[in-house]
């Protein structure tokens, strides 16, 4: 199989219990929960995605016919220096397209391997830091990993449906505030001032921002 990647790039991992932590980015094209066209989006299962994932088109991308051939574009992006080498898969969905031919030839390369997923595919073995961000009204396949990244709030999806899984099934719990789309940051403040109480009041979890956004990295 090919890989479709839209753009890879290196920056911060800007989400999570990472952030902060260099990283080459590889965001793949395709979503199994929207189809990434505008005129889908309202009839989509995920319907607030902050990302363009469609084509190959973008800084960084293409396809890449064997998986070396992408572990070396990758490595490329990083640099030289094999310390510290962290990549995050991401999309779109990457669990579509993220396979043990990848995980190995990143692992050749010197990589330590994360991806962001929306949890409806189980993830394959290998992968150092699983990153499931569940999404209402889509199934919850992936149901461990290192951290859990609910975006907020989504009426459909309360937090408290993970109160219920094992206590070890994700070492952390994140709340990540719904941003919005050229809506001059007014969801972002709405969601933001939501995820911070319900911090507060449900102390398990914690609040996730995106901090890329704020200092103008991809
Ligand atoms: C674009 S998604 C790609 C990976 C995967 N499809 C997923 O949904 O986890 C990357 C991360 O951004 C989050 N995200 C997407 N749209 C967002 C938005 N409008 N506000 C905040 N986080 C968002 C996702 O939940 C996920 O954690
Ligand atoms: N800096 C940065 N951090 C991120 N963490 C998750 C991202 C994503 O789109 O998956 C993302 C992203 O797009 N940029
Ligand atoms: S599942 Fe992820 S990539 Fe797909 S539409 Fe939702 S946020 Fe975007
Ligand atoms: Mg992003």
């Amino acid at each position: 199989m090919s890989y479709s990647v839209k753009e890879a790039f290196k920056t911060l991992q800007g989400e999570g219990a990472q952030a902060g932590r260099a990283a080459v980015f590889c965001r793949f094209a395709g979503c199994n929960l929207w189809s990434g066209r505008e005129t889908d989006r309202a009839e989509a299962v995920c319907r607030f995605c902050d990302t363009d994932f469609v084509g190959v088109d973008g800084d960084g991308g293409g396809k890449f016919a064997r998986p070396e051939d992408l572990a070396a574009h990758l490595a490329a992006l990083w640099g030289p220096d094999r310390a510290f080498r962290y990549a995050v898969f991401t999309g779109g969905e990457p669990l579509l397209q993220l396979d043990a031919a990848l995980i190995a030839a990143m692992k050749v390369e010197g990589f330590e391997i994360a991806v962001e997923t929306n949890g409806t595919l189980p993830a394959p073995a290998g992968i150092d830091w699983i990153c499931v961000s569940p999404k209402a009204g889509a199934p919850f396949v992936q149901t461990w990993g290192h951290e859990l990244k609910l975006v907020f709030p989504q009426p459909e999806l309360l937090p408290d449906v993970f109160e219920t899984l094992d206590a070890d099934a994700f070492g952390h719990y994140w709340l990540q505030p719904m941003d919005g789309l050229s809506d001059g940051g007014v969801m972002r403040i709405n969601s933001t001032a939501a995820a911070v109480d319900y911090c507060q009041a449900h102390p398990r979890w914690r609040l996730s921002l995106q901090t890329h956004k704020m200092i103008g990295i991809p």
